[in-house]
């Protein structure tokens, strides 16, 4: 159904070997590496030691995206994480808990991959909201899905399966790129989008909606959208004069522009 290929300069992607049908679940896999809600970035850590040998060759051969700030920052972090805890198994040693002769200096290569894996996990690492067990997690073969601002899939995380499930919400055509949006919502305009995934995953987005030309119209769109929830906001703080019928075409303006701009799932579902 899909495959792994160059998408130009945003490295690999995944792409549709054939026509996906709106509503196909196209992926559902299991978290290679995650942070639990509540949990930062230390867990990493200990988590990656619990890693298979494949599975931990899978994560390095994730993509990071690596500025020399970005790495100076986690080689500090990774120092400091390897550090403490060679520190605490080797309290855990002198109290006779660990187990005599298994304790051994840091290596300096081991400071190298874990600020390695601390820039894969940034680039890969896909965010849940609060209603999931995870609060950050990369994946194998989703953690190849590039971003769109007007994706053509989406991903939900199933708490019970422990999997993330992404579904095409719309046709895809074969050779198409599949892409999911990397943040919480869509309506945002293009300067807010772009600073947040430049904080969140450290990229520049090239969809065609941040495209200065070809995004203009979108933009516009965009601009009306932000509109009509201003004002809908408004009428719904007042109370008094609220007008249910209003609304309801307050709503179907907003769906309108949505899927006008070419956004369909959870957003239009949950309107
Ligand atoms: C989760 S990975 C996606 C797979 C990645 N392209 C690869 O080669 O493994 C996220 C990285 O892909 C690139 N990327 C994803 N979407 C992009 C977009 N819309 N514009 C530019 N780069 C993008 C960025 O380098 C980002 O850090």
């Amino acid at each position: 159904m899909w495959e792994i290929r160059l998408a130009g300069p945003k490295g690999l992607g995944v792409f549709a070997k054939s026509f996906i049908p709106r509503g196909t679940r196209i992926f559902s896999e299991k978290p290679l590496l995650a942070i639990l809600q509540g949990q930062d970035t230390s867990a990493l850590y200990n988590a990656t030691k619990q890693l298979s040998p494949d599975d931990r060759a899978s994560l390095l051969s994730l993509s990071a995206h690596v500025t020399k700030e970005s790495s100076f920052i986690r080689w500090n972090k990774a120092s400091w994480y390897v550090v403490k805890e060679t520190i605490l198994d080797l309290k855990a040693k002198l109290r006779g808990r660990n187990g005599a002769g298994n304790w051994r200096m840091p290596r300096f290569h081991a400071i190298g991959e874990h600020a390695a894996i601390l820039s894969i996990f940034r680039s890969n690492a896909f965010k849940f909201g609060r209603t999931s067990q995870f609060h950050q997690a990369v994946f194998p073969r989703i953690s190849r899905i590039n971003h769109s601002c007007i994706p053509n899939a989406q991903g939900n995380f199933h708490d019970v399966l422990g999997k993330f499930n992404i579904h095409a919400t719309r046709d895809i055509d074969a050779d198409e790129e599949l892409t999911l949006n990397y943040l919480q919502e869509h309506g945002a305009l293009r300067a807010a989008r772009q600073l947040q995934l430049l904080n969140d995953y450290g990229f520049s987005c090239d969809c065609s909606a941040c495209d200065v030309v070809r995004g203009q119209e979108g933009e516009g769109k965009r601009t009306q959208m932000l509109n009509v929830l201003r004002t809908f906001a408004e009428g719904a703080a007042q109370e008094d004069t609220q007008n249910p019928g209003e609304e309801l075409r307050t709503m179907q303006l907003f769906i309108n522009l949505l899927e006008g701009e070419g956004i369909a799932g959870r957003e239009v579902a949950t309107m």
